[in-house]
């Protein structure tokens, strides 16, 4: 493959690696992992080759494969395949390493070699990305190669290409999305069907959406991981995950969802960053969206995301977030541009690394939202006062309250209202309150109510 050192916005600062063979030669692809996804990119660069050479403007060839374990349905020449996914990154015949094995310790040192070896790597690995990304990107700076990363964030939805490059022009001011397809799977089946949480879990899993440890996904981690790079392509900032407030979906209950539904509803898992003046919110957890509004229906495993940017006002994509041939589209689209040209032109994260500025992230204490709270309550007069009062203390106003009939299993009372915005620090001194009443009984249950600055009712 050649790099043209010289090209406008070129990252590399020192001699790129440049290989041995003419543009019209293949693409020579080194593809590690055959689960899921690897399988996937099998299928689909077989299925479709003539029309991806025509559009590459030449073959893309995978000409070595190495996972665990390999069988023939997978596809593939077995005299191609290796066990050893860390030697596919010494050949000297290979182009570009595709890394699909997934997790942050094999993988980190698959990448790491390959870029000193001057391969340019494709990568779904949001993890690997979201906690050594500033370091891996600034190596492959240094090695005159690129990391893509399309599949790596909301699956098969372009959005990395929408941020990098269509919205280029603009200066983005937030993102709101829902980007994990097996917490919106789990969510849009405990709406539906009041299904149970681990029963669901268990069909995302089966499906192949799910992360290898599904707490990435249920405990937002995963949809943390994306969020930050979607973060630093919009904002022009290092990858803050670590600073990112994530929470997930495991503790929601089909009670609060179907309850937050009669107030006109929808609980979605969000990851939202916003530009501020004083600098980003970064935060990850489920919220109520209007039922209304577009991010409302999408349901199952797909994804959308909501952008937000000065020019061209509010964009929506929307598609496929997981599963094999979904995923398998963004990563083929990655080499097909890595195939049309050396993909250096293009700054991997939409800014030069050297021009990346760090934020201030906000302490998801001192974000504002308006809040869902439900509680159970003794059967006894004054509880509600007391709770309107713990709520006028803290300067929270009441948008509306609900008090249901009584349990007859155990005699609570479900009080479940919304409130007004508020700093989360004093909607938490509030809750915080409430506990402590005797007449409440378990932990108050929040949850926040989106603040999307869309309006798409239609
Ligand atoms: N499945 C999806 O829908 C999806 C979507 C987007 C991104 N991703 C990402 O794509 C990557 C792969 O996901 P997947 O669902 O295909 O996973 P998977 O578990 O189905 O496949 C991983 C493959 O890599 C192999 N492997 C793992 N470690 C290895 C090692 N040390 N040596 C050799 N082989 C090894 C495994 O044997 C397996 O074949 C992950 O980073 C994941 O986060 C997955
Ligand atoms: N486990 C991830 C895969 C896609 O990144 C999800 O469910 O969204
Ligand atoms: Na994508």
């Amino acid at each position: 493959m050649q790099s043209n050192p010289s090209s406008t916005g070129s990252e590399s600062p020192k001699a790129p690696f440049v290989s041995s063979f003419r543009k019209d030669d293949p693409l020579r692809i080194g593809l590690c992992g055959l689960g899921t996804v690897g399988k996937a990119v099998i299928n689909v660069l077989q299925r479709n080759a003539d029309l991806i050479a025509h559009r590459a403007g030449r073959p893309l060839s995978i000409i070595n494969c190495a996972s665990r374990r390999y069988y023939e349905t997978d596809g593939l020449d077995p005299d191609i395949f290796s066990g050893d996914v860390l030697a596919s990154a010494d050949r000297d015949d290979v182009d570009v390493i595709v890394e699909l094995i997934g997790g942050t310790t094999t993988a980190y040192e698959l990448v790491r070699r390959a870029i000193t070896n001057g391969k340019h790597v494709v990568t779904a690995n949001k993890a690997l990305l979201a906690e050594h990304g500033n370091e891996l990107f600034d190596l492959a700076r240094e090695h005159g190669v690129v990391i893509a990363f399309e599949a790596a964030v909301a699956g098969g939805i372009p959005i990395i290409k929408a941020l990098r490059e269509g919205l280029a022009g603009n200066r983005i001011d937030a993102i709101a999305g829902i980007i994990n397809g097996t917490g919106n799977f789990i969510l849009t089946e405990m709406q539906r069907e009041g299904s149970d949480f681990f029963d669901v879990l268990a069909e995302a899993q089966a499906r192949g959406y799910a992360e290898a440890d599904p707490t990435f996904d249920v405990e937002g981690i995963d949809a943390a991981h994306k969020l930050a790079l979607m973060a630093s392509i919009a904002f022009g900032m290092p990858l803050a995950f670590e600073r990112t407030y994530t929470e997930g979906i495991s503790r929601l209950t089909p009670f609060d969802i179907q309850h937050a539904a009669q107030l006109g509803y929808i609980v979605k898992h969000l990851g939202i960053a916003r530009r501020h003046e004083g600098g980003v919110e970064l935060r990850v957890h489920p919220a109520l969206v209007p039922d209304w509004h577009l991010l409302a229906r999408i349901d199952g495993v797909l994804n959308a995301v909501v952008v937000h940017a000065d020019a061209v006002g509010q964009t929506l994509y929307c598609g496929a977030g997981a599963g094999g041939e979904a995923t398998a589209s963004a990563v083929i689209a990655d080499l097909v541009d890595l195939a049309r040209h050396d993909g250096t032109s293009t700054p991997m994260l939409g800014t030069l690394l050297s021009k990346l500025t760090d934020q201030h992230c906000l302490d998801i204490n001192d974000v504002e939202s308006a809040f869902y709270i439900r509680l159970f309550a003794r059967d006894e007069p004054g509880v509600l006062a007391s709770v309107a009062t713990i709520l006028s203390n803290e300067g929270i106003n009441i948008e509306s309250i609900m008090q249901k009939e009584s349990d007859e299993q155990n005699g609570l009372i479900p009080i479940v209202l919304l409130t007004h915005r508020v700093q989360e620090s004093r909607m938490n001194k509030a809750l915080a309150s409430m506990a402590d009443l005797d007449q409440i009984i378990g932990e108050p249950v929040r949850i926040r109510v989106a603040d999307l600055l869309l309006d798409h009712r239609n």
